[in-house]
């Protein structure tokens, strides 16, 4: 199947932007905006008129330094569940009617503290290190109940693995999972819920329940389809511009992307296909050499993995053979997955002399194109696809339901 476009296609970014806003209006020069000399103003009219000419607002996109503060994958929380309200203890009273009997009503039950995978959210920044839940009312005269506490939610992103101490508990990895953190308290009985054939006036009645009190580690692993690994400098962040509309950084330095990215790839009939990039690897990454094991992790989660190699270097197979090391001494068989090698920057000369080379080191097929032209980007796409739509055979094929974006 061919992709529907090229180079465009609607994404989202880890906490990213919206493109800065034009300097000047329509391309006009400030000097035709403002008049040359304002005519003296009788009164003072506000600035409904200067308003006119500031710029327009625009949200200014955010350095990856900058995003990086926003980027929260770890996160400490203590949870307790609301307490439950207390029982009344009172009596019947109408005119004329002694001995009404007990009325007091029970109380209604504390509201449950529930994790919930929100699609919008991005990273566990949001999330703060303390959640109270509501509490019930109070039983009433009359036998009324207390209404119960709601429930507190507390929006995750998706890939929020959820641990007590050392434990798993839980693992929000589609849209809308939900996940019970604390419990609320059971709310009081009220003396109405004594009453018995030998107390036909119990004066009893209890208190609510605390809710439930747990600290739990939440820890986000990034979701993707694909996932882009490769040496620092590689060209991953620019084949992610390429053929998303993602924008992570891209400079010429080292290190320069230090979260990962998640961009939208659109096929035709409505497929989306979530690419990652994540932050370069190098020799020893798994010893927390460059950035080290802290984004590891989110390769884990990938479907399949886009090897991107460089073809500006020496001896570009190395790169292969080193990441390759790195996933397995990370995790055993991470490198195993369905994958895919990317050899970019085909534009340079030198490259174009190295790649019959590196196609016979690997033995594998290698799928050359540059980033920076868009060069062979199709060929990139179409085997996207073909790995996409192998997983979704395999998941159907089990009674999955797969990962859709
Ligand atoms: N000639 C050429 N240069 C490229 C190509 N793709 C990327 N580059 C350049 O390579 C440099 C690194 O690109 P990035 O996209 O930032 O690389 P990266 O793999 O994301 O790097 P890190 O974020 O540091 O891991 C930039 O100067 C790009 O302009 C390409 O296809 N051809
Ligand atoms: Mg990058």
């Amino acid at each position: 199947m061919v992709p529907v476009r090229l180079f465009s296609a609607s994404s989202w970014t880890r906490l990213e932007g919206v493109m800065g806003a034009p300097s000047t209006w329509a391309g006009l020069p400030l000097g035709r905006l403002l008049p040359q000399q304002a005519p003296p103003r009788p009164l003072s009219t506000g600035c409904a008129d200067c308003t006119k000419h500031q710029k327009p607002p625009g949200k200014k996109l955010l350095s990856e330094k900058k995003l990086k503060k926003h980027f929260v994958d770890h996160r400490r929380v203590l949870v307790r569940g609301g307490s439950g309200g207390s029982g009344m203890s009172c009596f019947h009273s109408e005119p004329r009617k002694e001995f009404g009997g007990p009325d007091g009503g029970d109380g209604g039950s504390g509201g449950h503290v529930v994790l919930r995978v929100d699609p919008k959210v991005k990273s566990l920044s949001s999330v703060l290190s303390h959640y109270q839940g509501f509490s019930g009312e109070d039983g009433g005269r009359k036998n009324c109940s207390g209404r119960g506490g709601a429930v507190l939610y507390i929006q995750v992103p998706m890939g929020t693995l959820v641990k007590e101490g050392s434990e798993i508990m839980a693992d929000l990895s589609r849209p809308g999972d939900e996940y019970i953190a604390a419990l609320g308290g059971a709310g009081g009985k009220g003396n109405r819920f004594f009453l018995a054939n030998d107390n036909r006036a119990p004066v009893t009645c209890t208190p609510g329940e605390l809710g439930q009190e747990r600290v739990l580690h939440l820890e986000l692993k990034t979701v993707a389809h694909a996932g882009m690994v490769g040496f620092p400098n590689a060209g991953k962040s620019s084949l992610l511009r390429a053929i998303s509309n993602a924008k992570p950084a891209v400079a010429s330095y080292p290190f320069t992307t230090l979260n990962p990215h998640v961009g939208i790839v659109h096929y035709a009939g409505h497929q989306q296909v979530a690419v990652a990039d994540i932050p370069g690897i190098i020799r020893g990454a798994h010893q927390n050499r460059g950035l080290g094991l802290s984004f590891l992790r989110h390769i884990e989660r990938c479907l399949f993995l886009l090897f991107v190699v460089d073809l500006s270097v020496p001896e570009p197979w190395t790169q292969f053979e080193h990441l390759k090391y790195e996933l397995e001494k990370y995790k055993e068989g991470l490198s195993e997955k369905p994958h895919a090698i990317v050899a970019n920057k085909i534009d340079l000369p030198q490259a174009r002399a190295i790649l019959p080379q590196l196609r016979a080191q690997l033995g594998q097929e290698v799928i050359a194109l540059s980033a920076l032209t868009g060069e062979n980007l199709e060929q990139l796409l179409l085997h996207l696809k073909v790995l996409y739509d192998a997983y979704m055979e395999a998941e159907l094929g089990k009674g999955c339901q797969p990962l859709r974006w």
